[in-house]
């Protein structure tokens, strides 16, 4: 008979929660999920779960203004519009510090729950390692991300939300602004007049109507530049690997290769984020494809440009104009070449600073973050997946299901560090394509993962702590007849290659296995093994494998009896009469080590174990 062996487990939350607030986040704990959603589908955005709970009372830092206990702290690095730190105010203690050194950021951060920074701060490894897990989010109030370290955060799990829409539209007016200044001189000839001089012959500039404007990405920004560029009677062209050519058609705009693009545009302007793959995408080759007398603009990220290639091209007289306001280090050097270059347009990072802008996201990254903290959704979750706020909403009875399969499956490993394969198994009436099962394999593998060790297991760290752990999530399908309204009829999960301390849970093809639906929105264990069990899965269960014959309900139900423990449901599944049989028995309490030594010694007991859901 297996020895009884309690496992004790916490229901942990989806984000990182200062221990002596599980039990506030308790009540938050079904919590993973929290509908609705504060939406933000208006913008067409999609949405991803994080789950936190709502406060946390180590000592926010000295500077916070009103440092309420039990609020969450929010550090706020660089400077945010009034109505984003309004709402912030409302739900957390907020620290605004401006201006702090990366040593000054990293002793400030372990007491922070959420940080708040625009594309002035680095928030490295070192920032999250600093935080001692403290850190549930980082806001970055604006659209670029390349100042985080979204795989330290990933792995921290801590999630990443940004700002995306507010400032598109003065990003864009800035493009137009430089592409127009460069034309026609401007800066240069208000320096020179404000000089003394009035040099009319020297600053005869370029027209634009029927030039060709190519915009290298054709995301937000760059398609309200090319609208805009439109109405000044430009011919515009775009190359975007990524975009769509009916979106482009719609605004006239045709898409061409990169090739097409250097080769026969006036006018380059610059529109795509700043990753690995278009750092330097303008260098000495892509130069050297140019129509002479090209002008850039940059409003993106100053790393796309190979800025030393730039310097020799405007040299060359290959480009003949740029305009920039973003470079590859911020601030540039003061004897920078290419910003002091004559023909150069400088701006220090003015795309997303107008007064509009600067509310708009200072609101909508207060959202996402105050959001993020209370376990709501995030709509603008860049390191999580996004999964539409209609499939959360049908999926959330699942999502419980699944942890808990999870979390059952692994108590029932004899040693559960061997672990090195779970398969999941989702039966429905839905074609593949039709049934996102991200999240509801993200919190199947919290649900094994967190009983066995210390970390916290989110929707942002699921998939790497499984394979930092050596574990193997595969994923089935399938396909049931009927209704395909309901997404799952059934989830299995089962664990290859271990010992059961319930060796009945092992099934015929020698996995542990679990399986599980949902009942009228109730999550209920279904089988153990090779026996069908109809339990729901609320408060603890002990599994008895049993000779099937009368008595044993009423043997074991006056054993708990005479503790005191209640028991809120049976169900015996059988595989033949009168031969063997599985027990499941949901009980309200705990029962003692001695009780269930004696439910252990009921003659025809022969393997139990006790389970905490
Ligand atoms: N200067 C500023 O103050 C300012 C303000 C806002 C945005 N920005 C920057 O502008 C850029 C665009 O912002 P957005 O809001 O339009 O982002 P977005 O995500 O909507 O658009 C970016 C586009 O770039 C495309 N892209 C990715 N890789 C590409 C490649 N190799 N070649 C061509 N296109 C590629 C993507 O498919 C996408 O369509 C970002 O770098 C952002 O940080 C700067
Ligand atoms: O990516 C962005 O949103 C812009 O570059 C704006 O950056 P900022 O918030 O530092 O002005």
């Amino acid at each position: 008979m297996a020895a009884p062996s309690p496992t004790t487990t916490h229901h942990r939350l989806l984000l990182p929660a200062s221990t002596t607030h599980r039990r506030a986040a308790l009540a938050l704990a079904p919590s993973a999920l929290r509908l609705p959603i504060r939406a933000r589908t208006a913008h067409g955005a999609r949405i991803c779960a994080a789950a936190a709970p709502a406060a946390s009372t180590a000592s926010p830092p000295s500077s916070a203004a009103v440092a309420v206990e039990g609020k969450p702290t929010v550090l706020v690095a660089e400077k945010l519009g009034a109505a984003g730190l309004a709402l912030l105010r409302e739900f957390a203690n907020v620290d605004c510090s401006y201006g702090l050194s990366p040593e000054e950021l990293r002793a400030k951060i372990s007491l922070c729950d959420a940080l708040i920074v625009r594309s002035g701060t680095k928030v490295g490894r070192d920032v999250f390692e600093a935080s001692g897990g403290r850190l549930r989010v980082v806001g970055r109030a604006g659209v670029g991300i390349d100042n985080v370290d979204l795989a330290a955060a990933t792995e921290h799990g801590c999630l990443v939300v940004n700002a995306p829409t507010a400032n598109t539209v003065a990003a864009a007016e800035h493009g137009i602004a430089l592409l127009c200044g460069m034309a026609r001189n401007i800066a240069q000839a208000d320096a020179s007049l404000k000089a003394g001089k009035w040099a009319r012959n020297k600053y005869v500039g370029v027209s634009l109507v029927g030039k060709t404007l190519a915009i290298l990405g054709f995301g937000k920004v760059g398609s309200e530049v090319a609208r805009r560029a439109k109405g000044l009677g430009m011919h515009v062209i775009a190359h975007d690997p990524y975009a769509s050519a009916d979106r482009a058609r719609a605004i006239g705009v045709e898409l061409v290769s990169m090739e097409e693009a250097m080769t026969t545009a006036d006018f380059i302007s610059l529109h795509m984020p700043l990753t690995p793959a278009t750092n330097k995408m303008l260098n000495d080759e892509t130069f050297a494809k140019m129509k002479k007398g090209v002008r850039i603009i940059n409003v993106a990220r100053g790393g796309v440009i190979d800025e030393d290639a730039l310097v020799r091209a405007l040299d060359a007289g290959i480009v003949a104009q740029a305009a920039l306001d973003v470079f590859t280090k911020e601030p540039p050097a003061a004897d920078s070449k290419l910003v002091l270059h004559e023909n150069v347009t400088v701006t220090p990072h003015l795309g997303a600073s107008t007064v509009e802008a600067q509310e708009g996201v200072a609101i909508e990254i207060a959202e996402a973050v105050t959001g993020a903290l209370k376990g709501e959704l995030a709509a603008s979750a860049v390191n999580a997946p996004m999964v539409p706020a209609e499939v959360l909403s049908e999926l959330a009875p699942f999502v419980v299901l699944a942890e808990k399969l999870g979390r059952l499956a692994v108590q029932l490993v004899a040693g559960g560090g061997g672990i090195k394969s779970v398969k999941v198994t989702y039966a429905s009436a839905r074609a593949p394509d039709d049934l996102d099962t991200r999240l509801l394999r993200a919190m199947i593998t919290k649900g094994v993962i967190e009983p066995i060790s210390d970390v916290f297991v989110n929707l942002v760290n699921a998939d790497f702590t499984a394979k930092q752990r050596g574990i193997r999530i595969s994923e089935e399908r399938i396909l049931m007849d009927g209704s395909p309204e309901t997404p799952l009829d059934y989830i299995q999960v089962q664990i290859a290659n271990v010992e059961s301390k319930f060796p009945s849970a092992i099934s015929e093809t020698g996995e542990i296995t679990v399986e599980g639906k949902v009942k009228d929105g109730v999550p209920h264990l279904t089988k153990v093994g090779a026996f069908e069990v109809d339990v729901s899965m609320e408060g603890s269960l002990i599994l008895c494998r049993q000779v099937d014959q009368p008595g044993m309900i009423g043997s074991v139900g006056s054993v708990l009896g005479e503790e005191n423990v209640n028991v809120s449901f049976m169900s015996v599944g059988r595989i033949a009469p009168r031969k063997r049989a599985v027990m499941a028995i949901g009980v309200d309490e705990e029962p003692s080590k001695a009780t269930l030594t004696k439910i252990g010694e009921i003659p025809a007991i022969e393997e139990f174990v006790f389970l905490k859901l």
